[in-house]
């Protein structure tokens, strides 16, 4: 591997280039995605992080990776891939093969049209009026990552399932637990699935592995089926999806895709929320200056609308630089080079060869982005020529991926981060109480943020 293989004349640590168990521990106890980031520092913007598998952090190899069409960089290649794969041989929508994927992906379209996010509006605007009214019984410290947590859980539960979430009149959500423990165990089930070691890896793995997935979906099959009694008029994701003609889905499908909207849409948006205000806390100056064009802009409360927010645009740059820093999704969502072999960034990369951009390094990139360790909002307004952000390199940072497979659910995340931040940041004043880096980089990662609790100091703006 180390002298002989393809990929040896790519920079990267050599013991990750002889064995993919270096990848696996890392993976396992949560330090993958920092490792990564370190190792891109050291070593460059194009890696070999194990025998079998480049990292990327440029722009173009976004556009290669997950831009190409014919032939797809397929997802899954012979059980190596990101995610468990099937349910009794029926795939999700995030797992499924091109030509399915391309099926499943149009019925759900409509749910994710300009006209249908407006329809939804009234659930944002409920349960963000129920965050805002439960912190004002809460005042004083609080974990703010967590009280978004629930927020986002309640809207997806709405989306998806056309009923109430109750998170926020409850904060021990323990179907939140689960999902956070079925994150951990798909990191668990990639170690069994790639040396075939699936019934090994049961026995030893946590319980929570198991249980999580389970439960995870017995809940969901629950929930999908107590919807499609449901008769009445409604405006969740389901009321555009069942009976649509263009692609029928089964109730196995319909669990799938409800339990890819609950695991997509909630927990992302929340850490999208956690990362910006944690950056926009630790600096004062950005702080100060969105909370002032968000108090200027609106004369009540009830004018915070989504259309309205849209139109503030240091509050687009803040959320644009917290995702840049902070990306939910922040590992790599690894692809495979198609049978013929293709040329990423120039070189000639042989089929089979797992490929991916690394998301976190890439946005923390010098070569990418002037100043790439700090909060800079203003890297995203319309800069003059002679700025030294003129030459940063915007796409190279895709939070909600790139191409066919990126996150449908794309509008409806940036529309619940403005509302959600804008009606925290008008009715309360925030004060971050450790506000050294230690939330950011001591973070571990499954996949996705495990989400450590981000202690506030929170009071009625004065
Ligand atoms: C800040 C918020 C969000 C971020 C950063 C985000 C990020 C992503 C990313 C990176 C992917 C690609 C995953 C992959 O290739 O395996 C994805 C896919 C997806 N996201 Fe999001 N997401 C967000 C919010 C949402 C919301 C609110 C929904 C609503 C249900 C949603 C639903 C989905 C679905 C269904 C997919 C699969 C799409 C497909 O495979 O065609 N996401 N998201």
């Amino acid at each position: 591997n180390l002298f002989f293989h393809p990929l040896s004349s790519y920079p990267g640590p050599k013991l990750w280039a002889i064995s993919r168990l270096p990848w696996h521990w890392a993976s396992i106890n949560g330090r993958l995605c920092w490792t990564l980031q370190e190792f891109h520092l050291k070593y460059g913007p194009t890696i070999r992080i194990a025998p079998d598998e480049l990292s990327y952090t440029t722009s173009s190899a976004w556009k290669k990776i997950y831009g190409q069409k014919v032939p797809e960089f397929s997802k899954c290649l012979d059980g190596r891939g990101i995610a468990p794969a099937s349910r009794n041989g029926i795939r999700g929508i995030v797992t499924e093969f091109q030509d399915r994927h391309a099926t499943l992906r149009r019925a759900i379209l409509p749910a994710f049209s300009d006209r249908a996010l407006r329809e939804q509006e009234h659930f944002l605007q409920t349960y963000t009026a129920k965050l805002v009214k439960q912190l004002h019984h809460e005042t004083g410290t609080v974990d703010i990552a967590r009280w978004f947590s629930l927020t986002t859980f309640d809207i997806i539960s709405e989306l998806a399932f056309g009923e109430p979430g109750s998170c926020l009149d409850n904060a021990d959500q323990p179907w939140l637990n689960v999902i956070g423990n079925r994150a951990k165990g798909i990191v668990w089930y990639q170690v069994g699935a790639y040396y075939g070691l699936d019934r090994v890896i049961q026995s030893v793995a946590p319980s929570y592995y198991l249980k999580s997935r389970k439960s995870h979906m017995q809940m969901c099959a629950a929930k999908v089926m107590k919807r499609l009694k449901k008769t009445d008029k409604m405006s969740d994701f389901m009321s555009y999806i069942i009976n649509n003609e263009a692609a029928p889905l089964s109730n196995l499908d319909l669990t799938l895709m409800a339990s890819a909207f609950i695991v997509a849409g909630s927990g992302t948006t929340a850490s999208a929320l956690a990362g910006t205000t944690f950056f926009l806390l630790r600096n004062p100056e950005c702080y100060q200056r969105l909370v002032g064009e968000i108090r200027s802009s609106f004369l009540a409360e009830e004018d915070i609308t989504m259309a309205a927010t849209s139109e503030l645009p240091y509050l687009r740059a803040c959320v644009e630089e917290g995702l840049r820093m902070f990306p939910p999704s922040p590992s790599t969502l690894p692809r495979f080079v198609p049978e013929k072999g293709a040329f990423i960034d120039g070189k000639w990369i042989p089929g089979g060869i797992a490929v991916g951009v690394h998301q976190l390094s890439s946005g923390l990139m010098e070569s990418n982005f002037h100043r790439a360790m700090e909060y800079l909002p203003e890297r995203w307004l319309e800069l003059p020529n002679d700025s030294p952000f003129a030459k940063d390199d915007r796409s190279a940072t895709q939070p909600f991926s790139y191409g066919p497979r990126n996150c449908v659910g794309k509008s409806l995340g940036y529309q619940e981060i403005k509302l959600i931040l804008s009606k925290v940041l008008w009715d309360f004043d925030l004060v971050l109480l450790d506000d050294s880096d230690a939330w950011w980089t001591q973070q571990k990662t499954f996949l996705v943020w495990e989400k450590k609790p981000l202690m506030v100091n929170i009071c009625p703006r004065k």
